[in-house]
């Protein structure tokens, strides 16, 4: 048995294990025998299949087969996937618990590296999540968001100027070459522009504002294993954006961390150790084992979770040392967030000293106050008593992880899209024209070519209806979280189904999303199928089955980001595009993906970009 996942190298669990295992089997089995699905191999399941044929095309396979009610299993873990759309919209708004995800990697941890999966907003379950979605809720509150505005356009305009310098730079390389010798001046202007990998650029974007507007600090400093300047990806290469990277001291960088957790977290990067949840009886045993003997995933994800632990636990410090002395952002001592620039305060939020931040339901809180809400947070559940530093950490990893990946993967989708799709590029810039200040020659203070009074706000934001049908479209064809899991306290039925209490229950996010019978022409790149009717949308929002695009969730449960998300993506494809144009360096079509807890690129997407004309995308 335990050659089927290759793994000579461990000894065999004792049998009185196995034949525990086997017992749990055979159960299991029995109990899922009414649904239909593949058939499942001893202790492994039907783990193979999904790592040959990847996790979206087999399910789909699965789904043609079987029908919409269908069940799988991943090592110890039976999946029961919804692919009806009405019925996965029941079962997102009904149901309150997350299921346990199934990447094995992630079940090996020990002790404090296991502080986000037990603690963390997305796995919480009850009445202690409700406490904590409380407790998170201010950060996303619209005041909060106005407040977080201009540091994402801060970001999104000064990597725009970092490109342009680039640009800058080749194009006179190019001239240099220009007067050396006639035919390479030709093969330079027939290579006009940069050649930039956008994952990577993108991730340090959205990490980057993660760190301002959660907490106040600068990720790229190398404080937080930033090599303190903005670094630009390899200019001529396809690397995958995770590639390792480390600070100038040699230790991981913050990114790299992040980028190294999600890459650790997809079947195909599980360590041999894998096996060992398999045999959940004996895991608590088997994952000290496994960690003491980690193989090169485990290894990974360990460092990645260390890395990821140490800088929580720093921004906690940080955010005490200020508080303490009661100066930096202004913190009070007794867990009030600080009002930081005063944003927040002025429009209207709890952040003026006027009370714990918890307490302003509905209200704002300043830039950089999250630790102030976890600090504030009181657990309802047990009496409403403080949170530990293991469970204030535990948030803290959750929005460094939630709060970046997902954005970066969607925003570098959008890009590859438009950079395919020119015509629609064009609209864009149509669009951004008409309502973004027209271009001005670079030489502002911060070198963006942009003045204060050319700031993007929220009022220009909400105008900018096909930039957000874009990001729409990029997040149907390429959803970041491409599935999303619920679990039933209580035996129920789904489309005439028993489901027995306790299933794991899984919305395919990616699969709706392509389904013939909900899309016309599925696999085609059209925004206009967002557009509101009164922005000429071809194909009004009403036409659509109301639950066939849900890239965010749905429910008590829907992404507590999804507005953060949908700002800054906006944010930052209009500037791009305000003033760049893109196109995409051969061979990347169709795409290659990874897919583990989210859909990335595998390996990055290469464009090349170069300064707008005025006028043209
Ligand atoms: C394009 C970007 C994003 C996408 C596609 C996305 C998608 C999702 C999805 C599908 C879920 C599960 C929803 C459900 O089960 O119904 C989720 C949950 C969550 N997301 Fe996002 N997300 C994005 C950005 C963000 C951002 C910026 C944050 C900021 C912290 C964030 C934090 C979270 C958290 C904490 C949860 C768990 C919420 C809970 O269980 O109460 N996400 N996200």
């Amino acid at each position: 048995m335990l050659t089927l996942l290759k793994l000579p190298s461990l000894t065999p669990p004792p049998p009185a294990m196995q034949i525990i295992t086997l017992l749990q089997e055979v159960v299991t089995r029995w109990r899922y025998r009414h649904i239909p699905g593949p058939r499942p191999r001893w202790l492994t399941g039907n783990i193979n299949d999904i790592i040959k044929g990847g996790l979206i095309n087999c399910t789909n396979g699965w789904i043609q087969q079987y029908g919409p009610v269908i069940r799988f299993r991943l090592m110890g873990r039976v999946f029961v996937m919804i692919s009806d759309p009405d019925a996965a919209r029941s079962v997102l708004t009904k149901l309150t618990n997350h299921a346990q995800l199934a990447n094995p990697n992630m079940h090996l941890m020990t002790g404090n590296l296991r502080a986000m999966d037990r603690f963390g907003l997305l796995m919480a379950k009850d009445d202690y999540w409700r406490s904590l979605r409380t407790a998170w809720q201010p950060a996303f509150a619209p005041p909060s968001l106005r407040g977080y505005q201009a540091l994402m356009d801060a970001e999104a305009r000064s990597l725009v100027a970092r490109l342009e310098a680039r640009i800058a730079a080749a194009e006179a390389q190019a001239a240099e070459a220009a007067q050396a010798a006639e035919a390479e001046a030709q093969a330079a202007a027939g290579r006009e522009g940069l050649a930039v990998e956008v994952h990577g650029e993108m991730s340090r974007l959205t990490l980057a504002v993660v760190g301002t507007a959660a907490y106040g600090v600068d990720f790229n400093s190398p404080e937080y294993g930033g090599s303190g300047v903005a670094a630009l990806s390899p200019t001529t290469s396809s690397a995958p954006a995770s590639a390792p990277a480390s600070s100038p001291s040699g230790e991981l960088s913050l990114v790299a961390a992040c980028n190294d957790w999600f890459r650790t977290m997809s079947p195909a990067q599980r360590s041999k150790w894998a096996i060992a949840t398999a045999f959940p009886v004996a895991l608590p045993l088997l994952r000290h084992v496994a960690c003491a003997l980690a193989d090169g995933p485990l290894a990974m994800h360990i460092r990645a979770r260390r890395m990821l632990s140490k800088t929580s636990i720093r921004l906690m410090d940080d955010w005490r040392a200020r508080h303490a002395t009661g100066n930096g952002n202004g913190a009070t001592t007794n867990g009030s967030a600080p009002a930081a620039n005063g944003t927040a305060a002025a429009n209207g939020g709890a952040a003026n000293g006027g009370g714990p931040a918890v307490r302003a339901a509905g209200g704002g809180v300043a830039p950089g106050s999250f630790l102030g809400l976890m600090l504030a947070a009181r657990d309802k559940s047990s009496g409403g008593r403080a949170l530990s530093d293991a469970e204030i950490e535990a948030q803290v990893q959750t929005f460094l992880l939630a709060g970046f990946e997902t954005t970066a993967n969607a925003l570098t989708f959008a890009v590859y899209l438009l950079a395919l799709h020119p015509d629609k590029a064009a609209c864009l810039v149509a669009e951004l024209d008409r309502h973004l200040p027209p271009h001005r020659p670079a030489g502002s203070a911060d070198g963006s070519g942009l003045d204060a009074a050319d700031e993007l706000t929220m009022e220009t934001l909400d105008k900018l209806v096909y930039t957000e049908a874009v990001i729409n479209e990029a997040m149907r064809l390429f959803p970041p979280a491409h599935g999303t899991t619920r679990i039933n306290e209580k035996p129920m039925q789904i489309l005439g189904y028993d489901i027995p209490a306790g299933s794991t229950l899984w919305i395919p996010i990616a699969h709706l999303h392509k389904k013939d019978s909900l899309w016309a022409e599925p696999e085609a790149f059209r925004p206009e199928r967002f557009l509101p009717a009164d922005a000429g949308g071809v194909e009004q929002l009403a036409a659509r089955h109301p639950h066939a695009h849900q890239p965010f969730g749905a429910g008590t449960r829907m992404c507590v980001g999804w507005r953060f998300a949908m700002q800054e993506a906006k944010t930052v494809l209009a500037r791009l595009f305000q003033r760049l144009a893109f196109e995409l360096e051969p061979g990347q079509v169709p795409l290659p993906l990874s897919v583990g807890l989210t859909l990335a690129p595998k390996h990055g997407v290469v464009v090349r970009i170069r300064r707008r004309r005025h006028g043209a995308a």
